[in-house]
């Protein structure tokens, strides 16, 4: 069976990752979403095992040890990383893994699976990057201010991922974001194809070269 795509959808924080992770979640069922453990507290809302699995930082730090985690990030004070076994497991059955991450543990990840798909998501303006971290009302001023801070030296990754897409309106990044990934699905079907062409080809004039 061929394994399934790895994408790994990254960007600043306040971009809209959670959102567009969540309307994608709702178009589709085709991509299986990795559940990240974090050390931060949960918000108003947030379910265990559906938003994050939520970690002391003993826990965390034992999980780091175990090597159960494909990567993780400390990220305003706070640690965040990918379960290992799940992402694993579900793309040995063939099924496509969305990761919604930042940017350090993406490259991360990129180091590990190079075949990935890494999706940077990009505000349609940084005042309006502000307006969306400011609108959500989860942060202090202090952390709003650390996040904005961050998000700058995060635009600057931009050239290392494979495709930059606009979330200017929700629906119209999650036609961009699926778009992606049907044409990434004929790219690996086609050099799969190819391979097998070439293996064809090989075997043919291995046995001319044997008669
Ligand atoms: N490296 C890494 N980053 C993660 C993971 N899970 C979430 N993040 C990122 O950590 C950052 C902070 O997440 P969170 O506190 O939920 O805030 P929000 O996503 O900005 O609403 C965001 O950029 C998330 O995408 C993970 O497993 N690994
Ligand atoms: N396309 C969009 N247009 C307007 N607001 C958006 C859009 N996408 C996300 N938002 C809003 O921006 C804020 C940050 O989005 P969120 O998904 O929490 O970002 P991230 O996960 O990247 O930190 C939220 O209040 C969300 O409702």
């Amino acid at each position: 069976m061929n394994k399934g795509l790895l994408i790994v959808l990254s960007g600043p924080s306040g971009v809209g990752k959670g959102t567009v992770c969540a309307a994608l979640r709702r178009r589709t069922t085709d991509l299986i979403y990795s559940v990240s453990a974090t050390t931060r507290a949960p918000r108003a809302g947030e379910q265990e095992g559906v938003n994050y699995f939520f970690k002391s930082r003993e826990q965390f730090q034992d999980m780091i040890a175990r090597d159960a985690l494909l990567e993780y990030a400390e990220y305003v004070g706070n640690y965040y990383g990918t379960p290992r076994e799940f992402v694993e497991k579900t793309l040995a059955e063939g099924k496509d893994v969305i990761l919604e991450i930042e940017v350090q543990g993406a490259l991360k990840v990129k180091e590990k699976f190079p075949e990935g798909v890494f999706i940077f998501l990009l505000p349609p303006s940084m005042a309006e990057l502000k307006q969306r971290i400011v609108g959500r009302g989860t942060e202090s001023q202090d952390k709003i201010d650390r996040r904005l801070s961050v998000a700058v030296d995060e635009m600057n990754l931009l050239s290392k991922y494979d495709y930059a897409v606009v979330n200017d309106e929700i629906d119209r990044a999650c036609d961009r974001i699926l778009a992606i990934i049907t044409a990434e699905h004929c790219k690996k079907e086609r050099f799969l194809h190819e391979l097998l062409g070439e293996l064809k080809s090989l075997t043919t004039a291995q046995n001319g070269a044997e008669r």
